[in-house]
């Protein structure tokens, strides 16, 4: 295992990024649910307008408390019950507009300033909508909100990605829609939904179909099922990135002297760049690890593994990516290189064209750290004496 020493030793230079620093920061997003991160506000006016009468609280704070405290469940199923009341009140065109347009708008006010945001446009569908005119009020509610952040001073890009529920039948179907708006807005594919017992195999056809159209798909895998659930999405289905993926670890052996052991499937891993898109507070939640301190993203970074930072559900986890990052300085002692090390790990794994990633990394991504980084040499002078 290689050891490297990061610039948190020149002296002078504050070590740890302050939260303030860490909102500032440019990040970027590769794996939010859209109907994960609403705003609790937002679930009870929704509600109110269509009549929806079970939600368990109309409080938006203690609403956004009972989201927290039921996904912290201990397990993924439990979890997944509650984003019943958010697609329940995700049935209609202004609704979805009006979600997606806030979703932008809160994750630019974050520091966010590339995002891919996933939901499932089958489960979009009970009042009426079709598929297609659920994916277009969507993207024409990140449009808006890319144009509020932008008027708030705020600059964000938001790519949609289409999920398919793996527990369902209608994989090729989202696959294919996937692929009519790919040159509008949606920038990939997805499954998620209860892992063990749905295996990615399942849906063959439709990542067949993807690769065939020589498109864009990550696969939730490794979260609450293991090495199997993560090697049949790399080797069978053939995914560009895994969803969580944390349970690699599983491969990974380090003995009592420190040496570290990959086994085939890490190696595999590591060897093709395979991003990992790491939600360590939903991982807490899912029990999928024990807590910040210990989750597999420290070690896996220090390996060189190409992991990322995301939020998952920020309603659910009560998140943000400020918050996962504050999270990981604090168990990790990561600093600004450390965040930009994320950061320009998961640009280089996002689904839009390289030029664009490109340009992201070089003109917006690595001017925004240097600027920070910066920051401390003017703080240095002082006017009185001592
Ligand atoms: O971490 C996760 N693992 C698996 N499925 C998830 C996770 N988070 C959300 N969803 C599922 O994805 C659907 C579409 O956005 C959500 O409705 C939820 O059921
Ligand atoms: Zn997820």
């Amino acid at each position: 295992m290689t050891s490297e020493t990061f610039s948190h030793t020149i002296p002078g230079q504050p070590s740890l990024p302050s939260p303030e620093q860490i909102r500032r920061a440019p990040k970027v997003l590769l794996h939010d649910h859209l109907d994960g991160g609403l705003r609790p506000a937002t679930v009870v006016d929704l509600a109110a307008a269509i009549g929806y009468d079970k939600l368990p609280e109309t409080d938006p704070e203690k609403l956004g408390v009972w989201f927290r405290e039921a996904a912290d469940s201990g397990s993924l199923e439990r979890y997944l019950e509650t984003f019943a009341h958010t697609c329940a009140v995700m049935q209609t065109r202004e609704a979805l507009f009006r979600v997606a347009a806030e979703c932008a708008e809160d994750l630019a006010a974050d520091g966010v300033v590339y995002a891919e945001v996933r939901y499932a446009p089958e489960q979009h569908l009970e009042a009426g909508l079709t598929l297609e005119q659920v994916v277009e009020a969507v993207n024409e509610g990140f449009r808006e909100g890319e144009r509020r952040a932008r008027a708030n001073g705020h600059r964000i890009r938001v790519g949609a990605m289409l999920t398919a529920m793996r527990h369902a039948a209608r994989a090729l179907e989202i696959a294919e829609l996937t692929n009519n708006y790919r040159d509008s807005g949606v920038v990939g594919f997805d499954i998620a939904g209860a892992e063990a017992g749905f295996p990615p195999t399942r849906h063959l056809d439709a990542f067949e179909f993807l690769k065939r159209e020589n498109n864009h798909f990550t696969i939730h895998a490794g979260e609450a099922f293991g090495l199997p659930s993560i090697w049949q999405a790399l080797q069978w289905c053939g995914a560009d990135r895994l969803g969580h993926g944390v349970r690699i670890i599983d491969d990974i052996e380090i003995a009592e002297d420190g040496t570290v052991k990959l086994g085939r499937l890490a190696s595999y891993v590591r060897d093709k760049r395979i991003p990992l898109e790491m939600c360590p507070t939903s991982n807490l939640q899912t029990a999928a690890a024990t807590s910040y301190e210990e989750h597999p993203i420290g070690l896996l970074r220090q390996l060189h593994f190409r992991a990322t930072v995301n939020t998952d559900n920020r309603l659910m986890s009560g998140t943000s990516m400020s918050r996962e990052f504050e999270h990981l300085v604090k168990a990790f002692g990561y600093t600004l290189d450390d965040m930009q090390w994320f950061t320009v790990n998961a640009m280089k794994s996002a689904f839009i064209p390289f030029d664009e990633r490109l340009a992201m990394i070089n003109d917006v991504i690595k001017p925004g750290y240097a600027e920070l980084k910066s920051e401390w040499l003017f703080r240095q002078t002082t006017t009185g004496t001592a």
